[in-house]
């Protein structure tokens, strides 16, 4: 008997949001929508819907409709499905909140200001109570110099700038934390800043929701509640793939009672197998569970558990790669023109792997640089991914038009002032040029660090150094000898950023295309985060606490394979997020990935005991796992 379509049952889901989009009495929603299951398509329906109904109106008033989303790239897409209609105001999380507040000048000034006081008085008292000259009083007096710099020339800007994909590196700019934090903050504290938003955009939808800084989503939603007559917020997303620390945990339960929540069902994307996985392994986060389309296959998925300790990782992956092949019967799981896609739960995994740990480990060991390292948005980063190298690409390849290029768009030593105000330009391009070389001699010994880049750069002045790296270009010889004498000293005021930087910094330049290849997801080789909203016929999905250290995720601790230590029973008993949580949701990401078979590698200590415990769940049955010691 042929079984009945099932592939329009979401139909109702747009619906319901459609119906309700009445702009006398606008109703805001959560749209629960899982792994597959086609968020962006709703989104785009939704859209379609509203250009339709509601195009007239919109435009006499003179209003948009706001959709954030999380990546550019993302933007671009649902741009382009919307034929780029200027009815429809697409952008990230960072453009959305710095159109909002940049005309605020006056305030953005006083916010500033008295952010600076504060941050200084910190400062001082710390110094103030110092017990001698060390490593942190050194660290302290540069960033106490580098503030009141910063509080001096605030009274002579006139406008401020900032560049959401840009380095933010100038006086007059602001950084991507202060353009968030300045966004909730006047949405909370100004009345006006609430009317113009619901003024220009009766709905604001936002795309990955879970992963939306909570500071802003809150102030949207206190927004939402003093404007529920005039605005509505339509929030899509899916708790179970939280992947970045900046989203607001328990999302889902915070949404007022009167808003609708309506649910997708399907996942348009996986195999009936592979929904099967991904169904039980929810069932241990929120138990939200979804249906394979009717016409879909059945799929593959396969558990592989290794023996640890093991040799040659790479190799026991490749032979598991072939058993999936002869599994599958898909050729491409085979050979050298294989393809598949490999993905960690781990940064610090991928990262070894890679060759960019000494660079990437210490800040994303830092728990206020994590996100920054993850996305690549830290400044201090961006200074050699988005300047020096394309410099020494440029510099290798002998293009000399590019590197004019690069050096006249960055270069404060011959800036648009700088030139103007110069008796003679051509020595101020001689100075340029001379700095350039300089900074590559530094590859006559061999590859630098970043530590030598850094100072280099700073003695020549040939690119502005970002603020959180300046403390470090600065040291004077004295300071670097006291440093060093004084480095063991226990301080409980130290600064764990300098600190992640310093120990960053003595990565080798040769990390730095690394990294960036890992960001952009070029490499064959991702993590979750890398993947988030992508799709891949074949996946292989490797768990292995070994590599991943810390005690950021573990999944032997999710399967029972260790115990919980007293600090995951006293978070599991104060509700309070553990790393079995964060295992559980980044399994689910990368599991989801997959259109076709799955199969998952799993490194642990106790192979039967962490199979039993996967038969037990009903992730597996034994016959789809296999040992290999
Ligand atoms: N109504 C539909 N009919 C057929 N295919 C669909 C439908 N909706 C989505 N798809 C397809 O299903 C796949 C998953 O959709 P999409 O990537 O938009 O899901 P998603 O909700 O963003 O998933 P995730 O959160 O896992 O990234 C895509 O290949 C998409 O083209």
């Amino acid at each position: 008997m042929e079984l009945e379509s099932n592939v329009n049952i979401d139909d109702v889901v747009e619906q319901e949001i459609q119906k309700n989009l009445d702009f006398n009495n606008p109703k805001s929603f959560f749209l629960f929508a899982g792994a597959g299951s086609g968020k962006t398509r709703t989104l785009i329906n939704v859209l379609k819907f509203i250009k339709k109904e509601h195009d007239e109106n919109l435009k006499l008033n003179n209003q948009k409709i706001a959709i954030i989303t999380y990546t550019n790239a993302a933007c671009d897409e649902i741009k382009s499905r919307i034929d780029y209609d200027p009815l429809f105001s697409v952008s990230t999380i960072h453009s959305f909140t710095w159109n909002l507040i940049k005309h605020f000048t006056t305030d953005i000034k006083d916010w500033l200001k008295n952010k600076l006081k504060d941050e200084i008085a910190d400062l001082e008292d710390k110094q103030s109570r110092a017990r001698g000259m060390n490593k942190s009083f050194i660290d302290r007096a540069k960033k106490i110099e580098s503030k009141s710099k910063r509080l001096s020339i605030l009274k002579n800007i006139n406008a401020f700038v900032y560049n959401p994909n840009g380095d933010n590196v100038s006086k007059d700019s602001l950084n991507h934390s202060e353009v968030i934090e300045l966004g909730a903050y006047f949405l909370n504290t100004k009345e006006l800043m609430q009317n113009i938003l619901v003024r220009k955009y009766p709905i604001l939808l936002i795309d990955e929701s879970q992963d939306t800084n909570k500071h802003l989503i809150e102030s949207f939603f206190l927004v939402q509640k003093q404007h529920k007559d005039c605005f509505a917020l339509g929030i899509i997303g899916d708790m179970m793939q939280r992947i970045y620390l900046d989203g607001k945990e328990n999302l889902e339960g915070d949404i007022p009672a009167d808003w609708l929540t309506p649910k997708k069902k399907l996942n348009h994307r996986c195999p009936k197998r592979i929904i099967k996985l991904i169904n039980k392994i929810r069932e241990e986060g929120d138990g939200q569970q979804q249906e394979p389309r009717s016409d879909k296959i059945e799929g593959t998925a396969r558990l592989f558990v290794v023996q640890v300790p093991c040799s040659d990782k790479k190799e026991i992956e490749k032979q598991i790669a072939i058993k999936m092949g002869e599994i599958t019967k898909d050729e491409k799981w085979l050979g050298e023109n294989s393809e598949i896609k490999t993905l960690t739960l781990e940064h610090h995994m991928a990262a070894k792997r890679m060759g960019f740990d000494n660079l990437f480990l210490p800040l994303y060991s830092t728990s206020r640089l994590k996100t920054g390292a993850l996305d690549g948005s830290l400044t201090g980063m961006r200074f050699f991914t988005n300047t020096i190298l394309p410099l020494y690409n440029a510099w290798i390849n002998d293009d000399k038009f590019e590197i004019a290029r690069i050096v006249k768009e960055k270069s404060p030593l011959i800036s648009k002032v700088a030139l103007i105000e110069a008796k003679e330009q051509s020595v101020l391009i001689e100075k340029a040029n001379d700095a350039v070389l300089n900074l590559f001699n530094l590859w006559d010994n061999g590859v630098p660090t970043l530590l030598d880049i850094l100072r280099n750069v700073a003695d020549s002045r040939l690119f502005a150094i970002p603020d959180t790296l300046v403390p470090i270009a600065n040291r004077t010889q004295e300071e670097l000898i006291i440093i060093q004498e004084t480095e063991e000293e226990e301080d409980e005021d130290k600064d764990l950023i300098i600190d992640a930087w310093d120990e960053a910094l003595l990565a080798s330049f040769d990390q730095i295309p690394l990294y960036q290849q890992y960001l952009i997801d070029e490499a064959n080789f991702g993590t979750h985060q890398g993947v988030k909203g992508r799709e891949f016929k074949r996946v292989m999905v490797i768990l292995d606490d070994d590599d991943a250290r810390g005690n950021w995720f573990n999944f032997e601790k999710l399967l029972g394979v260790k115990g919980h230590t007293a600090a995951d029973v006293q978070n599991m008993n104060e509700g309070k997020e553990t790393s079995m949580d964060r295992t559980l949701r980044l399994l689910y990401v990368t599991c989801s990935r997959a259109e076709e078979s799955l199969a998952i590698v799993a490194y642990t200590s106790n192979p039967e005991l962490f199979a039993r415990n996967i038969v037990d769940m009903k992730w597996f049955q034994k016959e789809e796992i296999e040992f290999i010691n």
